[in-house]
């Protein structure tokens, strides 16, 4: 042992020597500039292959297949072409277009379909995108069959500074013990127990309205940002027993944060490499909204784990918060297989926002469909007043039974898909049908443009008519499978059912008190920010029911 640590010492003093003489030291640096150029250059190669070289290859191959679309401009696509038409619309478009969803939420769709046909191909940065009008398609990429698709790797960089590394972005073995673990959450037996909650939830804002109404007959409500807040306060007390004000905040600091990075996007300058990670005044802005957002969902995780320790609690609660802590092991590796501690912080933040943001979007558009067809609105009202009797205690059987107003949601849902398309990426070389799907291959299913597809839907496609879903989605069209608000497969909605009870019990309650009409300071302008919103907002009137 002593003469191997001698010889340690005496190999150390001969290192020290050799790095006092010049010509070592010399031979270093070359040594190091070496690395630094060489790793320059395979950098450049690198994005010389992902901007320029993959893109080129992939769309020979499809070309060679008859799929063709606009041409390749390298880094920034098509963006410049989609932006330039997004731009044309005026700020406020008739409403009697309501179907002209596509120009504005999915411009790709409007204006590369009638150029290229069925299917086609266009570029997202360095991505190159398939869409297909074709449903079998999209249900042989959905149901995963071949178990090789996957979300972009950019698309998870984009995304996981808004959902997290949860559920959403993963796939494999992980996605699955994941899956399982949150899938008790929406078990119907432990739905049923969220009613109340959920009720009293949505009641503070509508309180608000009633007040508005009291004071003032009828009056004009910016119903977007309440019903923002109304599935804010509903998935933070549910599934977090968040405080309300804790909520408010994570939502508004998510929601900043998702309009710069729009901001980003339509500017094209997202797609420049390495610009998202240069300290411009909107990045800056971005990375403390992260830490911020970050910080408040630990606060909410660690205020329920103090609990349990000081003995406030006896156990971490039925939640969904306190069913994932209780699932947790105590490592915080976000790459380990079991869940753990990372799985809790990464699926909390998910489902502030898959919870929240997407109901608010199907409630918006459901009002302004509901004040805009009166018609509907009496019929959903009078089912609402014949199934509730004459309260707000709602049970989960009188939720099963209002039919009209579900009717109501899902012909929404086709007019205004919260989700207007799923990307999904080719991770091998595969055949579906006839097409050869090269690697790296991404996959758009265009569900807004199944929703008006008139081979689908009948030629009264065009027209807002809840009657279609009365005997159920089967009958509702030639392709039940076309609509997939919640896509399908085994990647689909997990809050399927959540969603749907809460939408059901929010519009029932607005409508047995309140009467809807549209504003005239409505400006209709739908859009896509993740998901489909209404640019403006939206603005009615609204009068309390006598
Ligand atoms: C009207 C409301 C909603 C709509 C239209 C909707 C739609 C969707 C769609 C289309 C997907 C698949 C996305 C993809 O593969 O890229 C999805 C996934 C998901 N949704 Fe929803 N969603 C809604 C509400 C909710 C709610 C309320 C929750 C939670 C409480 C939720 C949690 C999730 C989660 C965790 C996933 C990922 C599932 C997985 O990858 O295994 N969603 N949703």
């Amino acid at each position: 042992m002593e003469s191997f640590s001698v010889g340690m010492q005496s190999f150390g003093m001969t290192i020290l020597g050799l790095l006092k003489s010049e010509d070592v030291r010399h031979a270093l640096v070359v040594v190091v500039l070496a690395f630094a150029a060489s790793s320059f250059v395979t950098s450049i190669l690198r994005l010389v292959k992902l901007y320029f070289y993959d893109p080129i290859r992939i769309s020979r191959i499809m070309a060679k297949q008859g799929v063709r679309g606009p041409p390749f401009i390298p880094i920034v696509g098509s963006a410049h072409e989609i932006g330039a038409f997004e731009k044309s619309f005026p700020e406020s478009m008739p409403l009697e277009e309501h179907y002209g969803l596509l120009p504005t939420v999915k411009t790709q769709f409007h204006l590369f379909f009638p150029r290229f046909g069925q299917r086609f191909i266009y570029y997202r940065g360095p991505q190159v995108k398939l869409v297909s009008r074709d449903p079998q398609f999209a249900k042989e990429v959905l149901s995963l069959k071949y178990g090789f698709f996957e979300r972009h790797p950019d698309d998870v960089a984009m995304l996981q500074n808004i959902v997290g590394l949860g559920l959403d972005n993963l796939t494999g073995e992980k996605w699955a013990i994941e899956r399982r673990t949150l899938n008790s959450f929406f078990y119907q037996d432990v739905l049923k127990a969220l009613v109340d909650d959920m009720v009293s939830s949505c009641e503070c804002e509508l309180q608000k309205w009633e007040e508005a109404c009291r004071l003032g007959g009828a009056v004009e409500v910016s119903v977007e940002e309440d019903l923002n807040t109304i599935s804010n306060n509903i998935i933070a007390h549910t599934a977090f027993s968040a405080d309300r004000e804790k909520a408010k905040e994570i939502y508004r600091t998510q929601r900043k944060y998702v309009s710069l990075l729009f901001e980003s996007l339509d500017s094209g300058w997202y797609w420049i490499p390495g610009f998202r990670y240069l300290p411009t005044a909107r990045n800056r802005a971005m990375t403390k909204l992260r830490a911020r957002f970050d910080g408040l969902l630990h606060e909410v995780i660690n205020d329920r784990k103090k609990a349990v320790k000081k003995g406030d609690s006896e156990s971490y609660g039925t939640d969904l918060l306190g069913m994932m802590l209780a699932a947790a092991s105590d490592s915080t590796d976000e790459t380990a297989p079991e869940f753990n501690l990372a799985s809790v912080f990464n699926n909390t933040k998910l489902f502030f926002f898959a919870g929240q943001d997407t109901v608010a979007s199907a409630l918006t558009f459901t009002l302004l469909q509901l004040a805009r067809y009166p018609e509907w609105q009496d019929r959903a009202r009078k089912e609402v007043l014949e199934v509730t009797a004459d309260s707000d205690a709602f049970d989960s059987d009188a939720i099963s039974r209002l039919k009209v107003v579900g009717m109501v949601l899902n012909e929404t849902m086709r007019v205004y898909p919260v989700i207007s398309s799923i990307s999904k990426m080719a991770t091998k070389d595969m055949q579906i049908g006839d097409l050869f799907i090269p690697k790296g291959l991404v996959m758009e299913v265009p569900l807004a443009a199944f929703n008006q597809d008139p081979e689908i839907w009948g030629e009264d496609v065009h027209k807002f008519n809840p009657e279609r879903f009365e005997n159920g989605v089967a009958q509702a069209c030639t392709n039940p499978q076309a609509f997939m608000p919640f896509a399908i497969g085994p990647k689909s909605c997990i809050g399927k059912d959540f969603a749907m009870m809460e939408a059901k019990i929010v519009i029932a309650m607005v409508l047995r008190r309140f009467q809807l009409s549209i504003s005239p300071n409505y400006k209709h302008h739908p859009c896509h920010s993740l998901l489909t919103k209404p640019k403006y907002g939206l603005q009615l009137i609204m009068s309390r029911r006598s």
